[in-house]
């Protein structure tokens, strides 16, 4: 198998800029995806993530930098570059008045998708957005997961070697995410390029190769999930609850434990490879935290570390 390195790169973003008036909402980020690959953009909101994708779909335009897709330039090659790319927005704007199936028929007329092609494509993508039963249902009477998993379907009516994906599971409850989430990776398995912006550090843990964290328009680390929390994390993390007043204060008394210390209003976190470990030593000092928990580190951590502040504030 050829490494996913090897492969063509089908998006190319060097030095992007939005700026809107005064504000600058992205300063200067820059990637390239190689085909086949699911890259995220994880961030807080207002990171700057949805206005990269926008520049990314051709509906915004950039301030500075360059962008191509498939080697085009999205703003002088608007229509060629969206037949290769399938966009599933922060907001499902589907037609909720008319049927499940007449949605994807009316979006594929839309492109210039004729009939005949749009039956049994509607169909296929009924079955693999597991709505087959659904397809004469008004969309006003599916549950969230439905909708998201219905624009989804709808992105793909066009056969997209590019799939780009706003939020994709915001607002969804734990069940529909993994439903959602199992879709994608089948998109992945039959070579889709996926790209997905994220506040949620287990959906970028869950689904990227590779990821870039954005903070305030820029980019503060890529790697992969792994990578990223090697890199800017200890193995393990030692959550200590000590009350509210006393998590403030008690940090002083944790010193050199472990290899660097957090203090958040709820908690404090002791980063250390051997999370046990550092809890006997906590103890060992007669310091008995209300709740302890050892876990691994995720990459609400690693952000934590770049950035001094929690992803989902
Ligand atoms: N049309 C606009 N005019 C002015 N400011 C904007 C506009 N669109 C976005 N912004 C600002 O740009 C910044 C980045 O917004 P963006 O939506 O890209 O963030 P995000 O990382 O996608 O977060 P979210 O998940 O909340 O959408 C924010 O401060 C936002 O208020």
């Amino acid at each position: 198998m050829s490494s996913i390195t090897s492969r063509p790169t089908v998006i190319s973003a060097s030095h992007l800029q939005k700026r809107y008036g005064d504000f600058t909402a992205v300063k200067d980020i820059s990637f390239d995806v190689p085909a086949g690959e699911s890259f995220g953009l994880l961030g807080p909101n207002g990171a700057g993530k949805s206005t990269t994708m926008r520049m990314i779909g051709g509906v915004s335009q950039r301030s500075g930098g360059n962008l191509t897709i498939m080697g085009l330039d999205p703003e002088e090659h608007g229509p060629e570059v969206r037949a290769h790319l399938g966009v599933v927005p922060q907001q499902d704007n589907l037609d909720e008045e008319i049927t499940v199936r007449d949605n994807l028929i009316m979006y594929g007329r839309y492109f210039g998708l004729t009939r005949s092609y749009l039956k049994p494509k509607s169909e296929e993508l009924l079955e693999f957005a597991q709505l087959a039963d659904k397809a004469d249902n008004r969309v006003s009477a599916l549950s969230g997961g439905m909708k998201r998993r219905l624009t989804i379907a709808r992105s793909l009516v066009n056969d997209p070697k590019i799939l780009l994906l706003d939020e994709p599971t915001t607002g969804l409850d734990p069940q529909a995410r993994h439903i959602l989430w199992d879709r994608l990776f089948r998109l992945k398995e039959r070579g889709v390029t996926l790209i997905l912006t994220t506040h949620y550090m287990d959906e970028a843990e869950q689904l990227c190769d590779r990821l870039i964290v954005v903070d305030k328009g820029e980019i503060m680390a890529e790697g992969s999930p792994s990578q990223l929390i090697r890199e800017y994390s200890t193995r393990e993390v030692l959550e200590l609850r000590f009350g509210t007043d006393r998590n403030a204060t008690v940090g002083q008394e944790l010193q050199g434990i472990g290899d660097r210390l957090e203090t958040l209003p709820d908690r404090v976190l002791i980063y250390a490879d051997n999370g046990e470990a550092a809890l006997e030593q906590v103890t060992g000092r007669g310091l008995n935290p209300i709740t302890s928990l050892v876990r691994r580190s995720s990459l609400e951590d690693v952000f934590l570390r770049l950035t001094g502040r929690s992803l989902v504030e």
